[in-house]
């Protein structure tokens, strides 16, 4: 492996080991009956320290056995190894039409593409599906809803990655998930679920931090599971591809309460640090999920929890041939009900200053993710 070096003067070759904290839940997960509550006190401040200074935390013990999250990642590199070769019959059913009018082969190919529309991501609304390299592009830019900046960015610098998004499974709705396989739909809903405990519990611990009063303070507001569990794969790229400005994920905040990530060991992803502006490495720790919040926490934080831009590079080494490898990660994107409306809360206003006038949480996520695909 040769060394590749910062791609611009606002990246640091190495992380201060303080700019993302680590935490260790295991006092509200395995140790969660024998931890005092002194020790469940404190832990809860240091998570919401570390959601008041750098907006991400890495969190170790955070209940998601890691038998889980490997199998969860071979599920999904299996999915995209599918799509590459669903991807290469296409192309090749196409040749064939053009070089005869054979009609098993023209039935093949209308099967193909009849497979390809069936899981793919199609509105907002429903947010599920797969998306291909170049359909969505993340940037800091969409706060502003400037959709046609982001239109002229994504046709010079695609985000380069593939993704598979996957809501709730709600029985009766337009709704529907899109799977290729029942194993697949069964793996990804019991991850789903799994993370939606995860979600609760570091949420209430985050609620007696904060010290509201109710530790099931937000319980009522995000048991509903509005959540979207993302696979992301980031194709292998030979070097002379990759330019200075190509991303892998353009720099952006998340849209909702907060994250969890699970990532491989390639690395790539970095995180502003809030001092200095500039980005540095989130360099992938075993065993850990990264959580970070996202804007409309800060919104119903006041800012006192804060949502920090983050982006995916090239990895910082390539292989002797030229290429970056393949990147995996899982995410979890934790979010309100649909219904709720989220302003500034009581606690957090000081001197009448709301800074954020209301908003119906499943508009607003609605309106984040029309501004970002094509
Ligand atoms: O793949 C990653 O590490 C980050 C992805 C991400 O930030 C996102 O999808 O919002
Ligand atoms: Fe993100």
């Amino acid at each position: 492996m040769k060394n590749l070096f910062s791609r611009d003067n606002k990246t640091l070759n190495t992380a201060p080991p303080s700019a993302i904290p680590l935490i260790d839940f295991d006092a509200f997960t395995s140790r969660a009956n024998t931890a005092t509550s002194q020790e469940k006190q404190a832990i809860a401040q240091d998570l919401v320290y570390a959601f008041r200074t750098a907006g991400f935390v890495y969190l170790r013990n955070h209940g998601v056995p890691d038998s889980d999250v490997a199998r969860m990642f071979k599920a999904s590199a299996a999915f995209f190894a599918l799509r590459q070769a669903e991807k290469v019959f296409a192309i090749i059913s196409k040749l064939s039409m053009l070089l005869s009018q054979c009609l098993a082969i023209v039935n093949l190919m209308a099967f193909l593409n009849q497979q390809q529309d069936k899981i793919s991501w199609e509105s907002p609304e429903s947010n599920r599906g797969y998306a291909a390299v170049g359909r969505e592009k993340l940037t800091e830019l969409d706060k502003e809803g400037r959709v046609e900046d982001i239109k002229t960015l994504n046709k010079i610098n695609p985000d380069l990655k593939e993704s598979l998004d996957i809501g709730k499974n709600v029985p009766d709705t337009k709704y529907k998930n899109k799977f290729h396989s029942a194993e697949f739909e069964e793996q990804c809903e019991s991850f789903f679920q799994m993370m939606q405990l995860v979600n609760l519990r570091v949420m209430s611990a985050v609620a007696q931090g904060l010290d509201l009063k109710k530790k099931e303070f937000f319980t009522q507001f995000i048991d509903k599971s509005n959540n979207t569990l993302r696979l992301l794969h980031y194709p292998q790229v030979s070097v002379e591809k990759f330019s200075d400005k190509s991303r892998r994920c353009g720099a952006h905040c998340d849209y909702g309460s907060w994250t969890f990530l699970f990532q491989d060991n390639v690395g790539g992803l970095e995180v502003q640090e809030r001092s200095t502006n500039k980005y540095v490495r989130a360099t992938p720790i075993p065993n850990t999920v990264l959580v970070n919040v996202g804007d409309l926490l800060q919104r119903w934080t006041n800012d006192y929890l804060i949502s920090t831009e983050h982006r995916v590079v090239q990895p910082y080494e390539v292989d002797e041939a030229g290429y970056l490898p393949a990147r995996y990660s899982i995410v979890y994107f934790c979010n309100p009900n649909s219904d709720v409306e989220i302003e500034p809360l009581e606690q957090f206003i000081e001197d009448n200053c709301k800074k954020y006038s209301p908003v119906n949480a499943g508009k607003y996520l609605i309106g984040r993710l029309s501004s970002t695909y094509v």
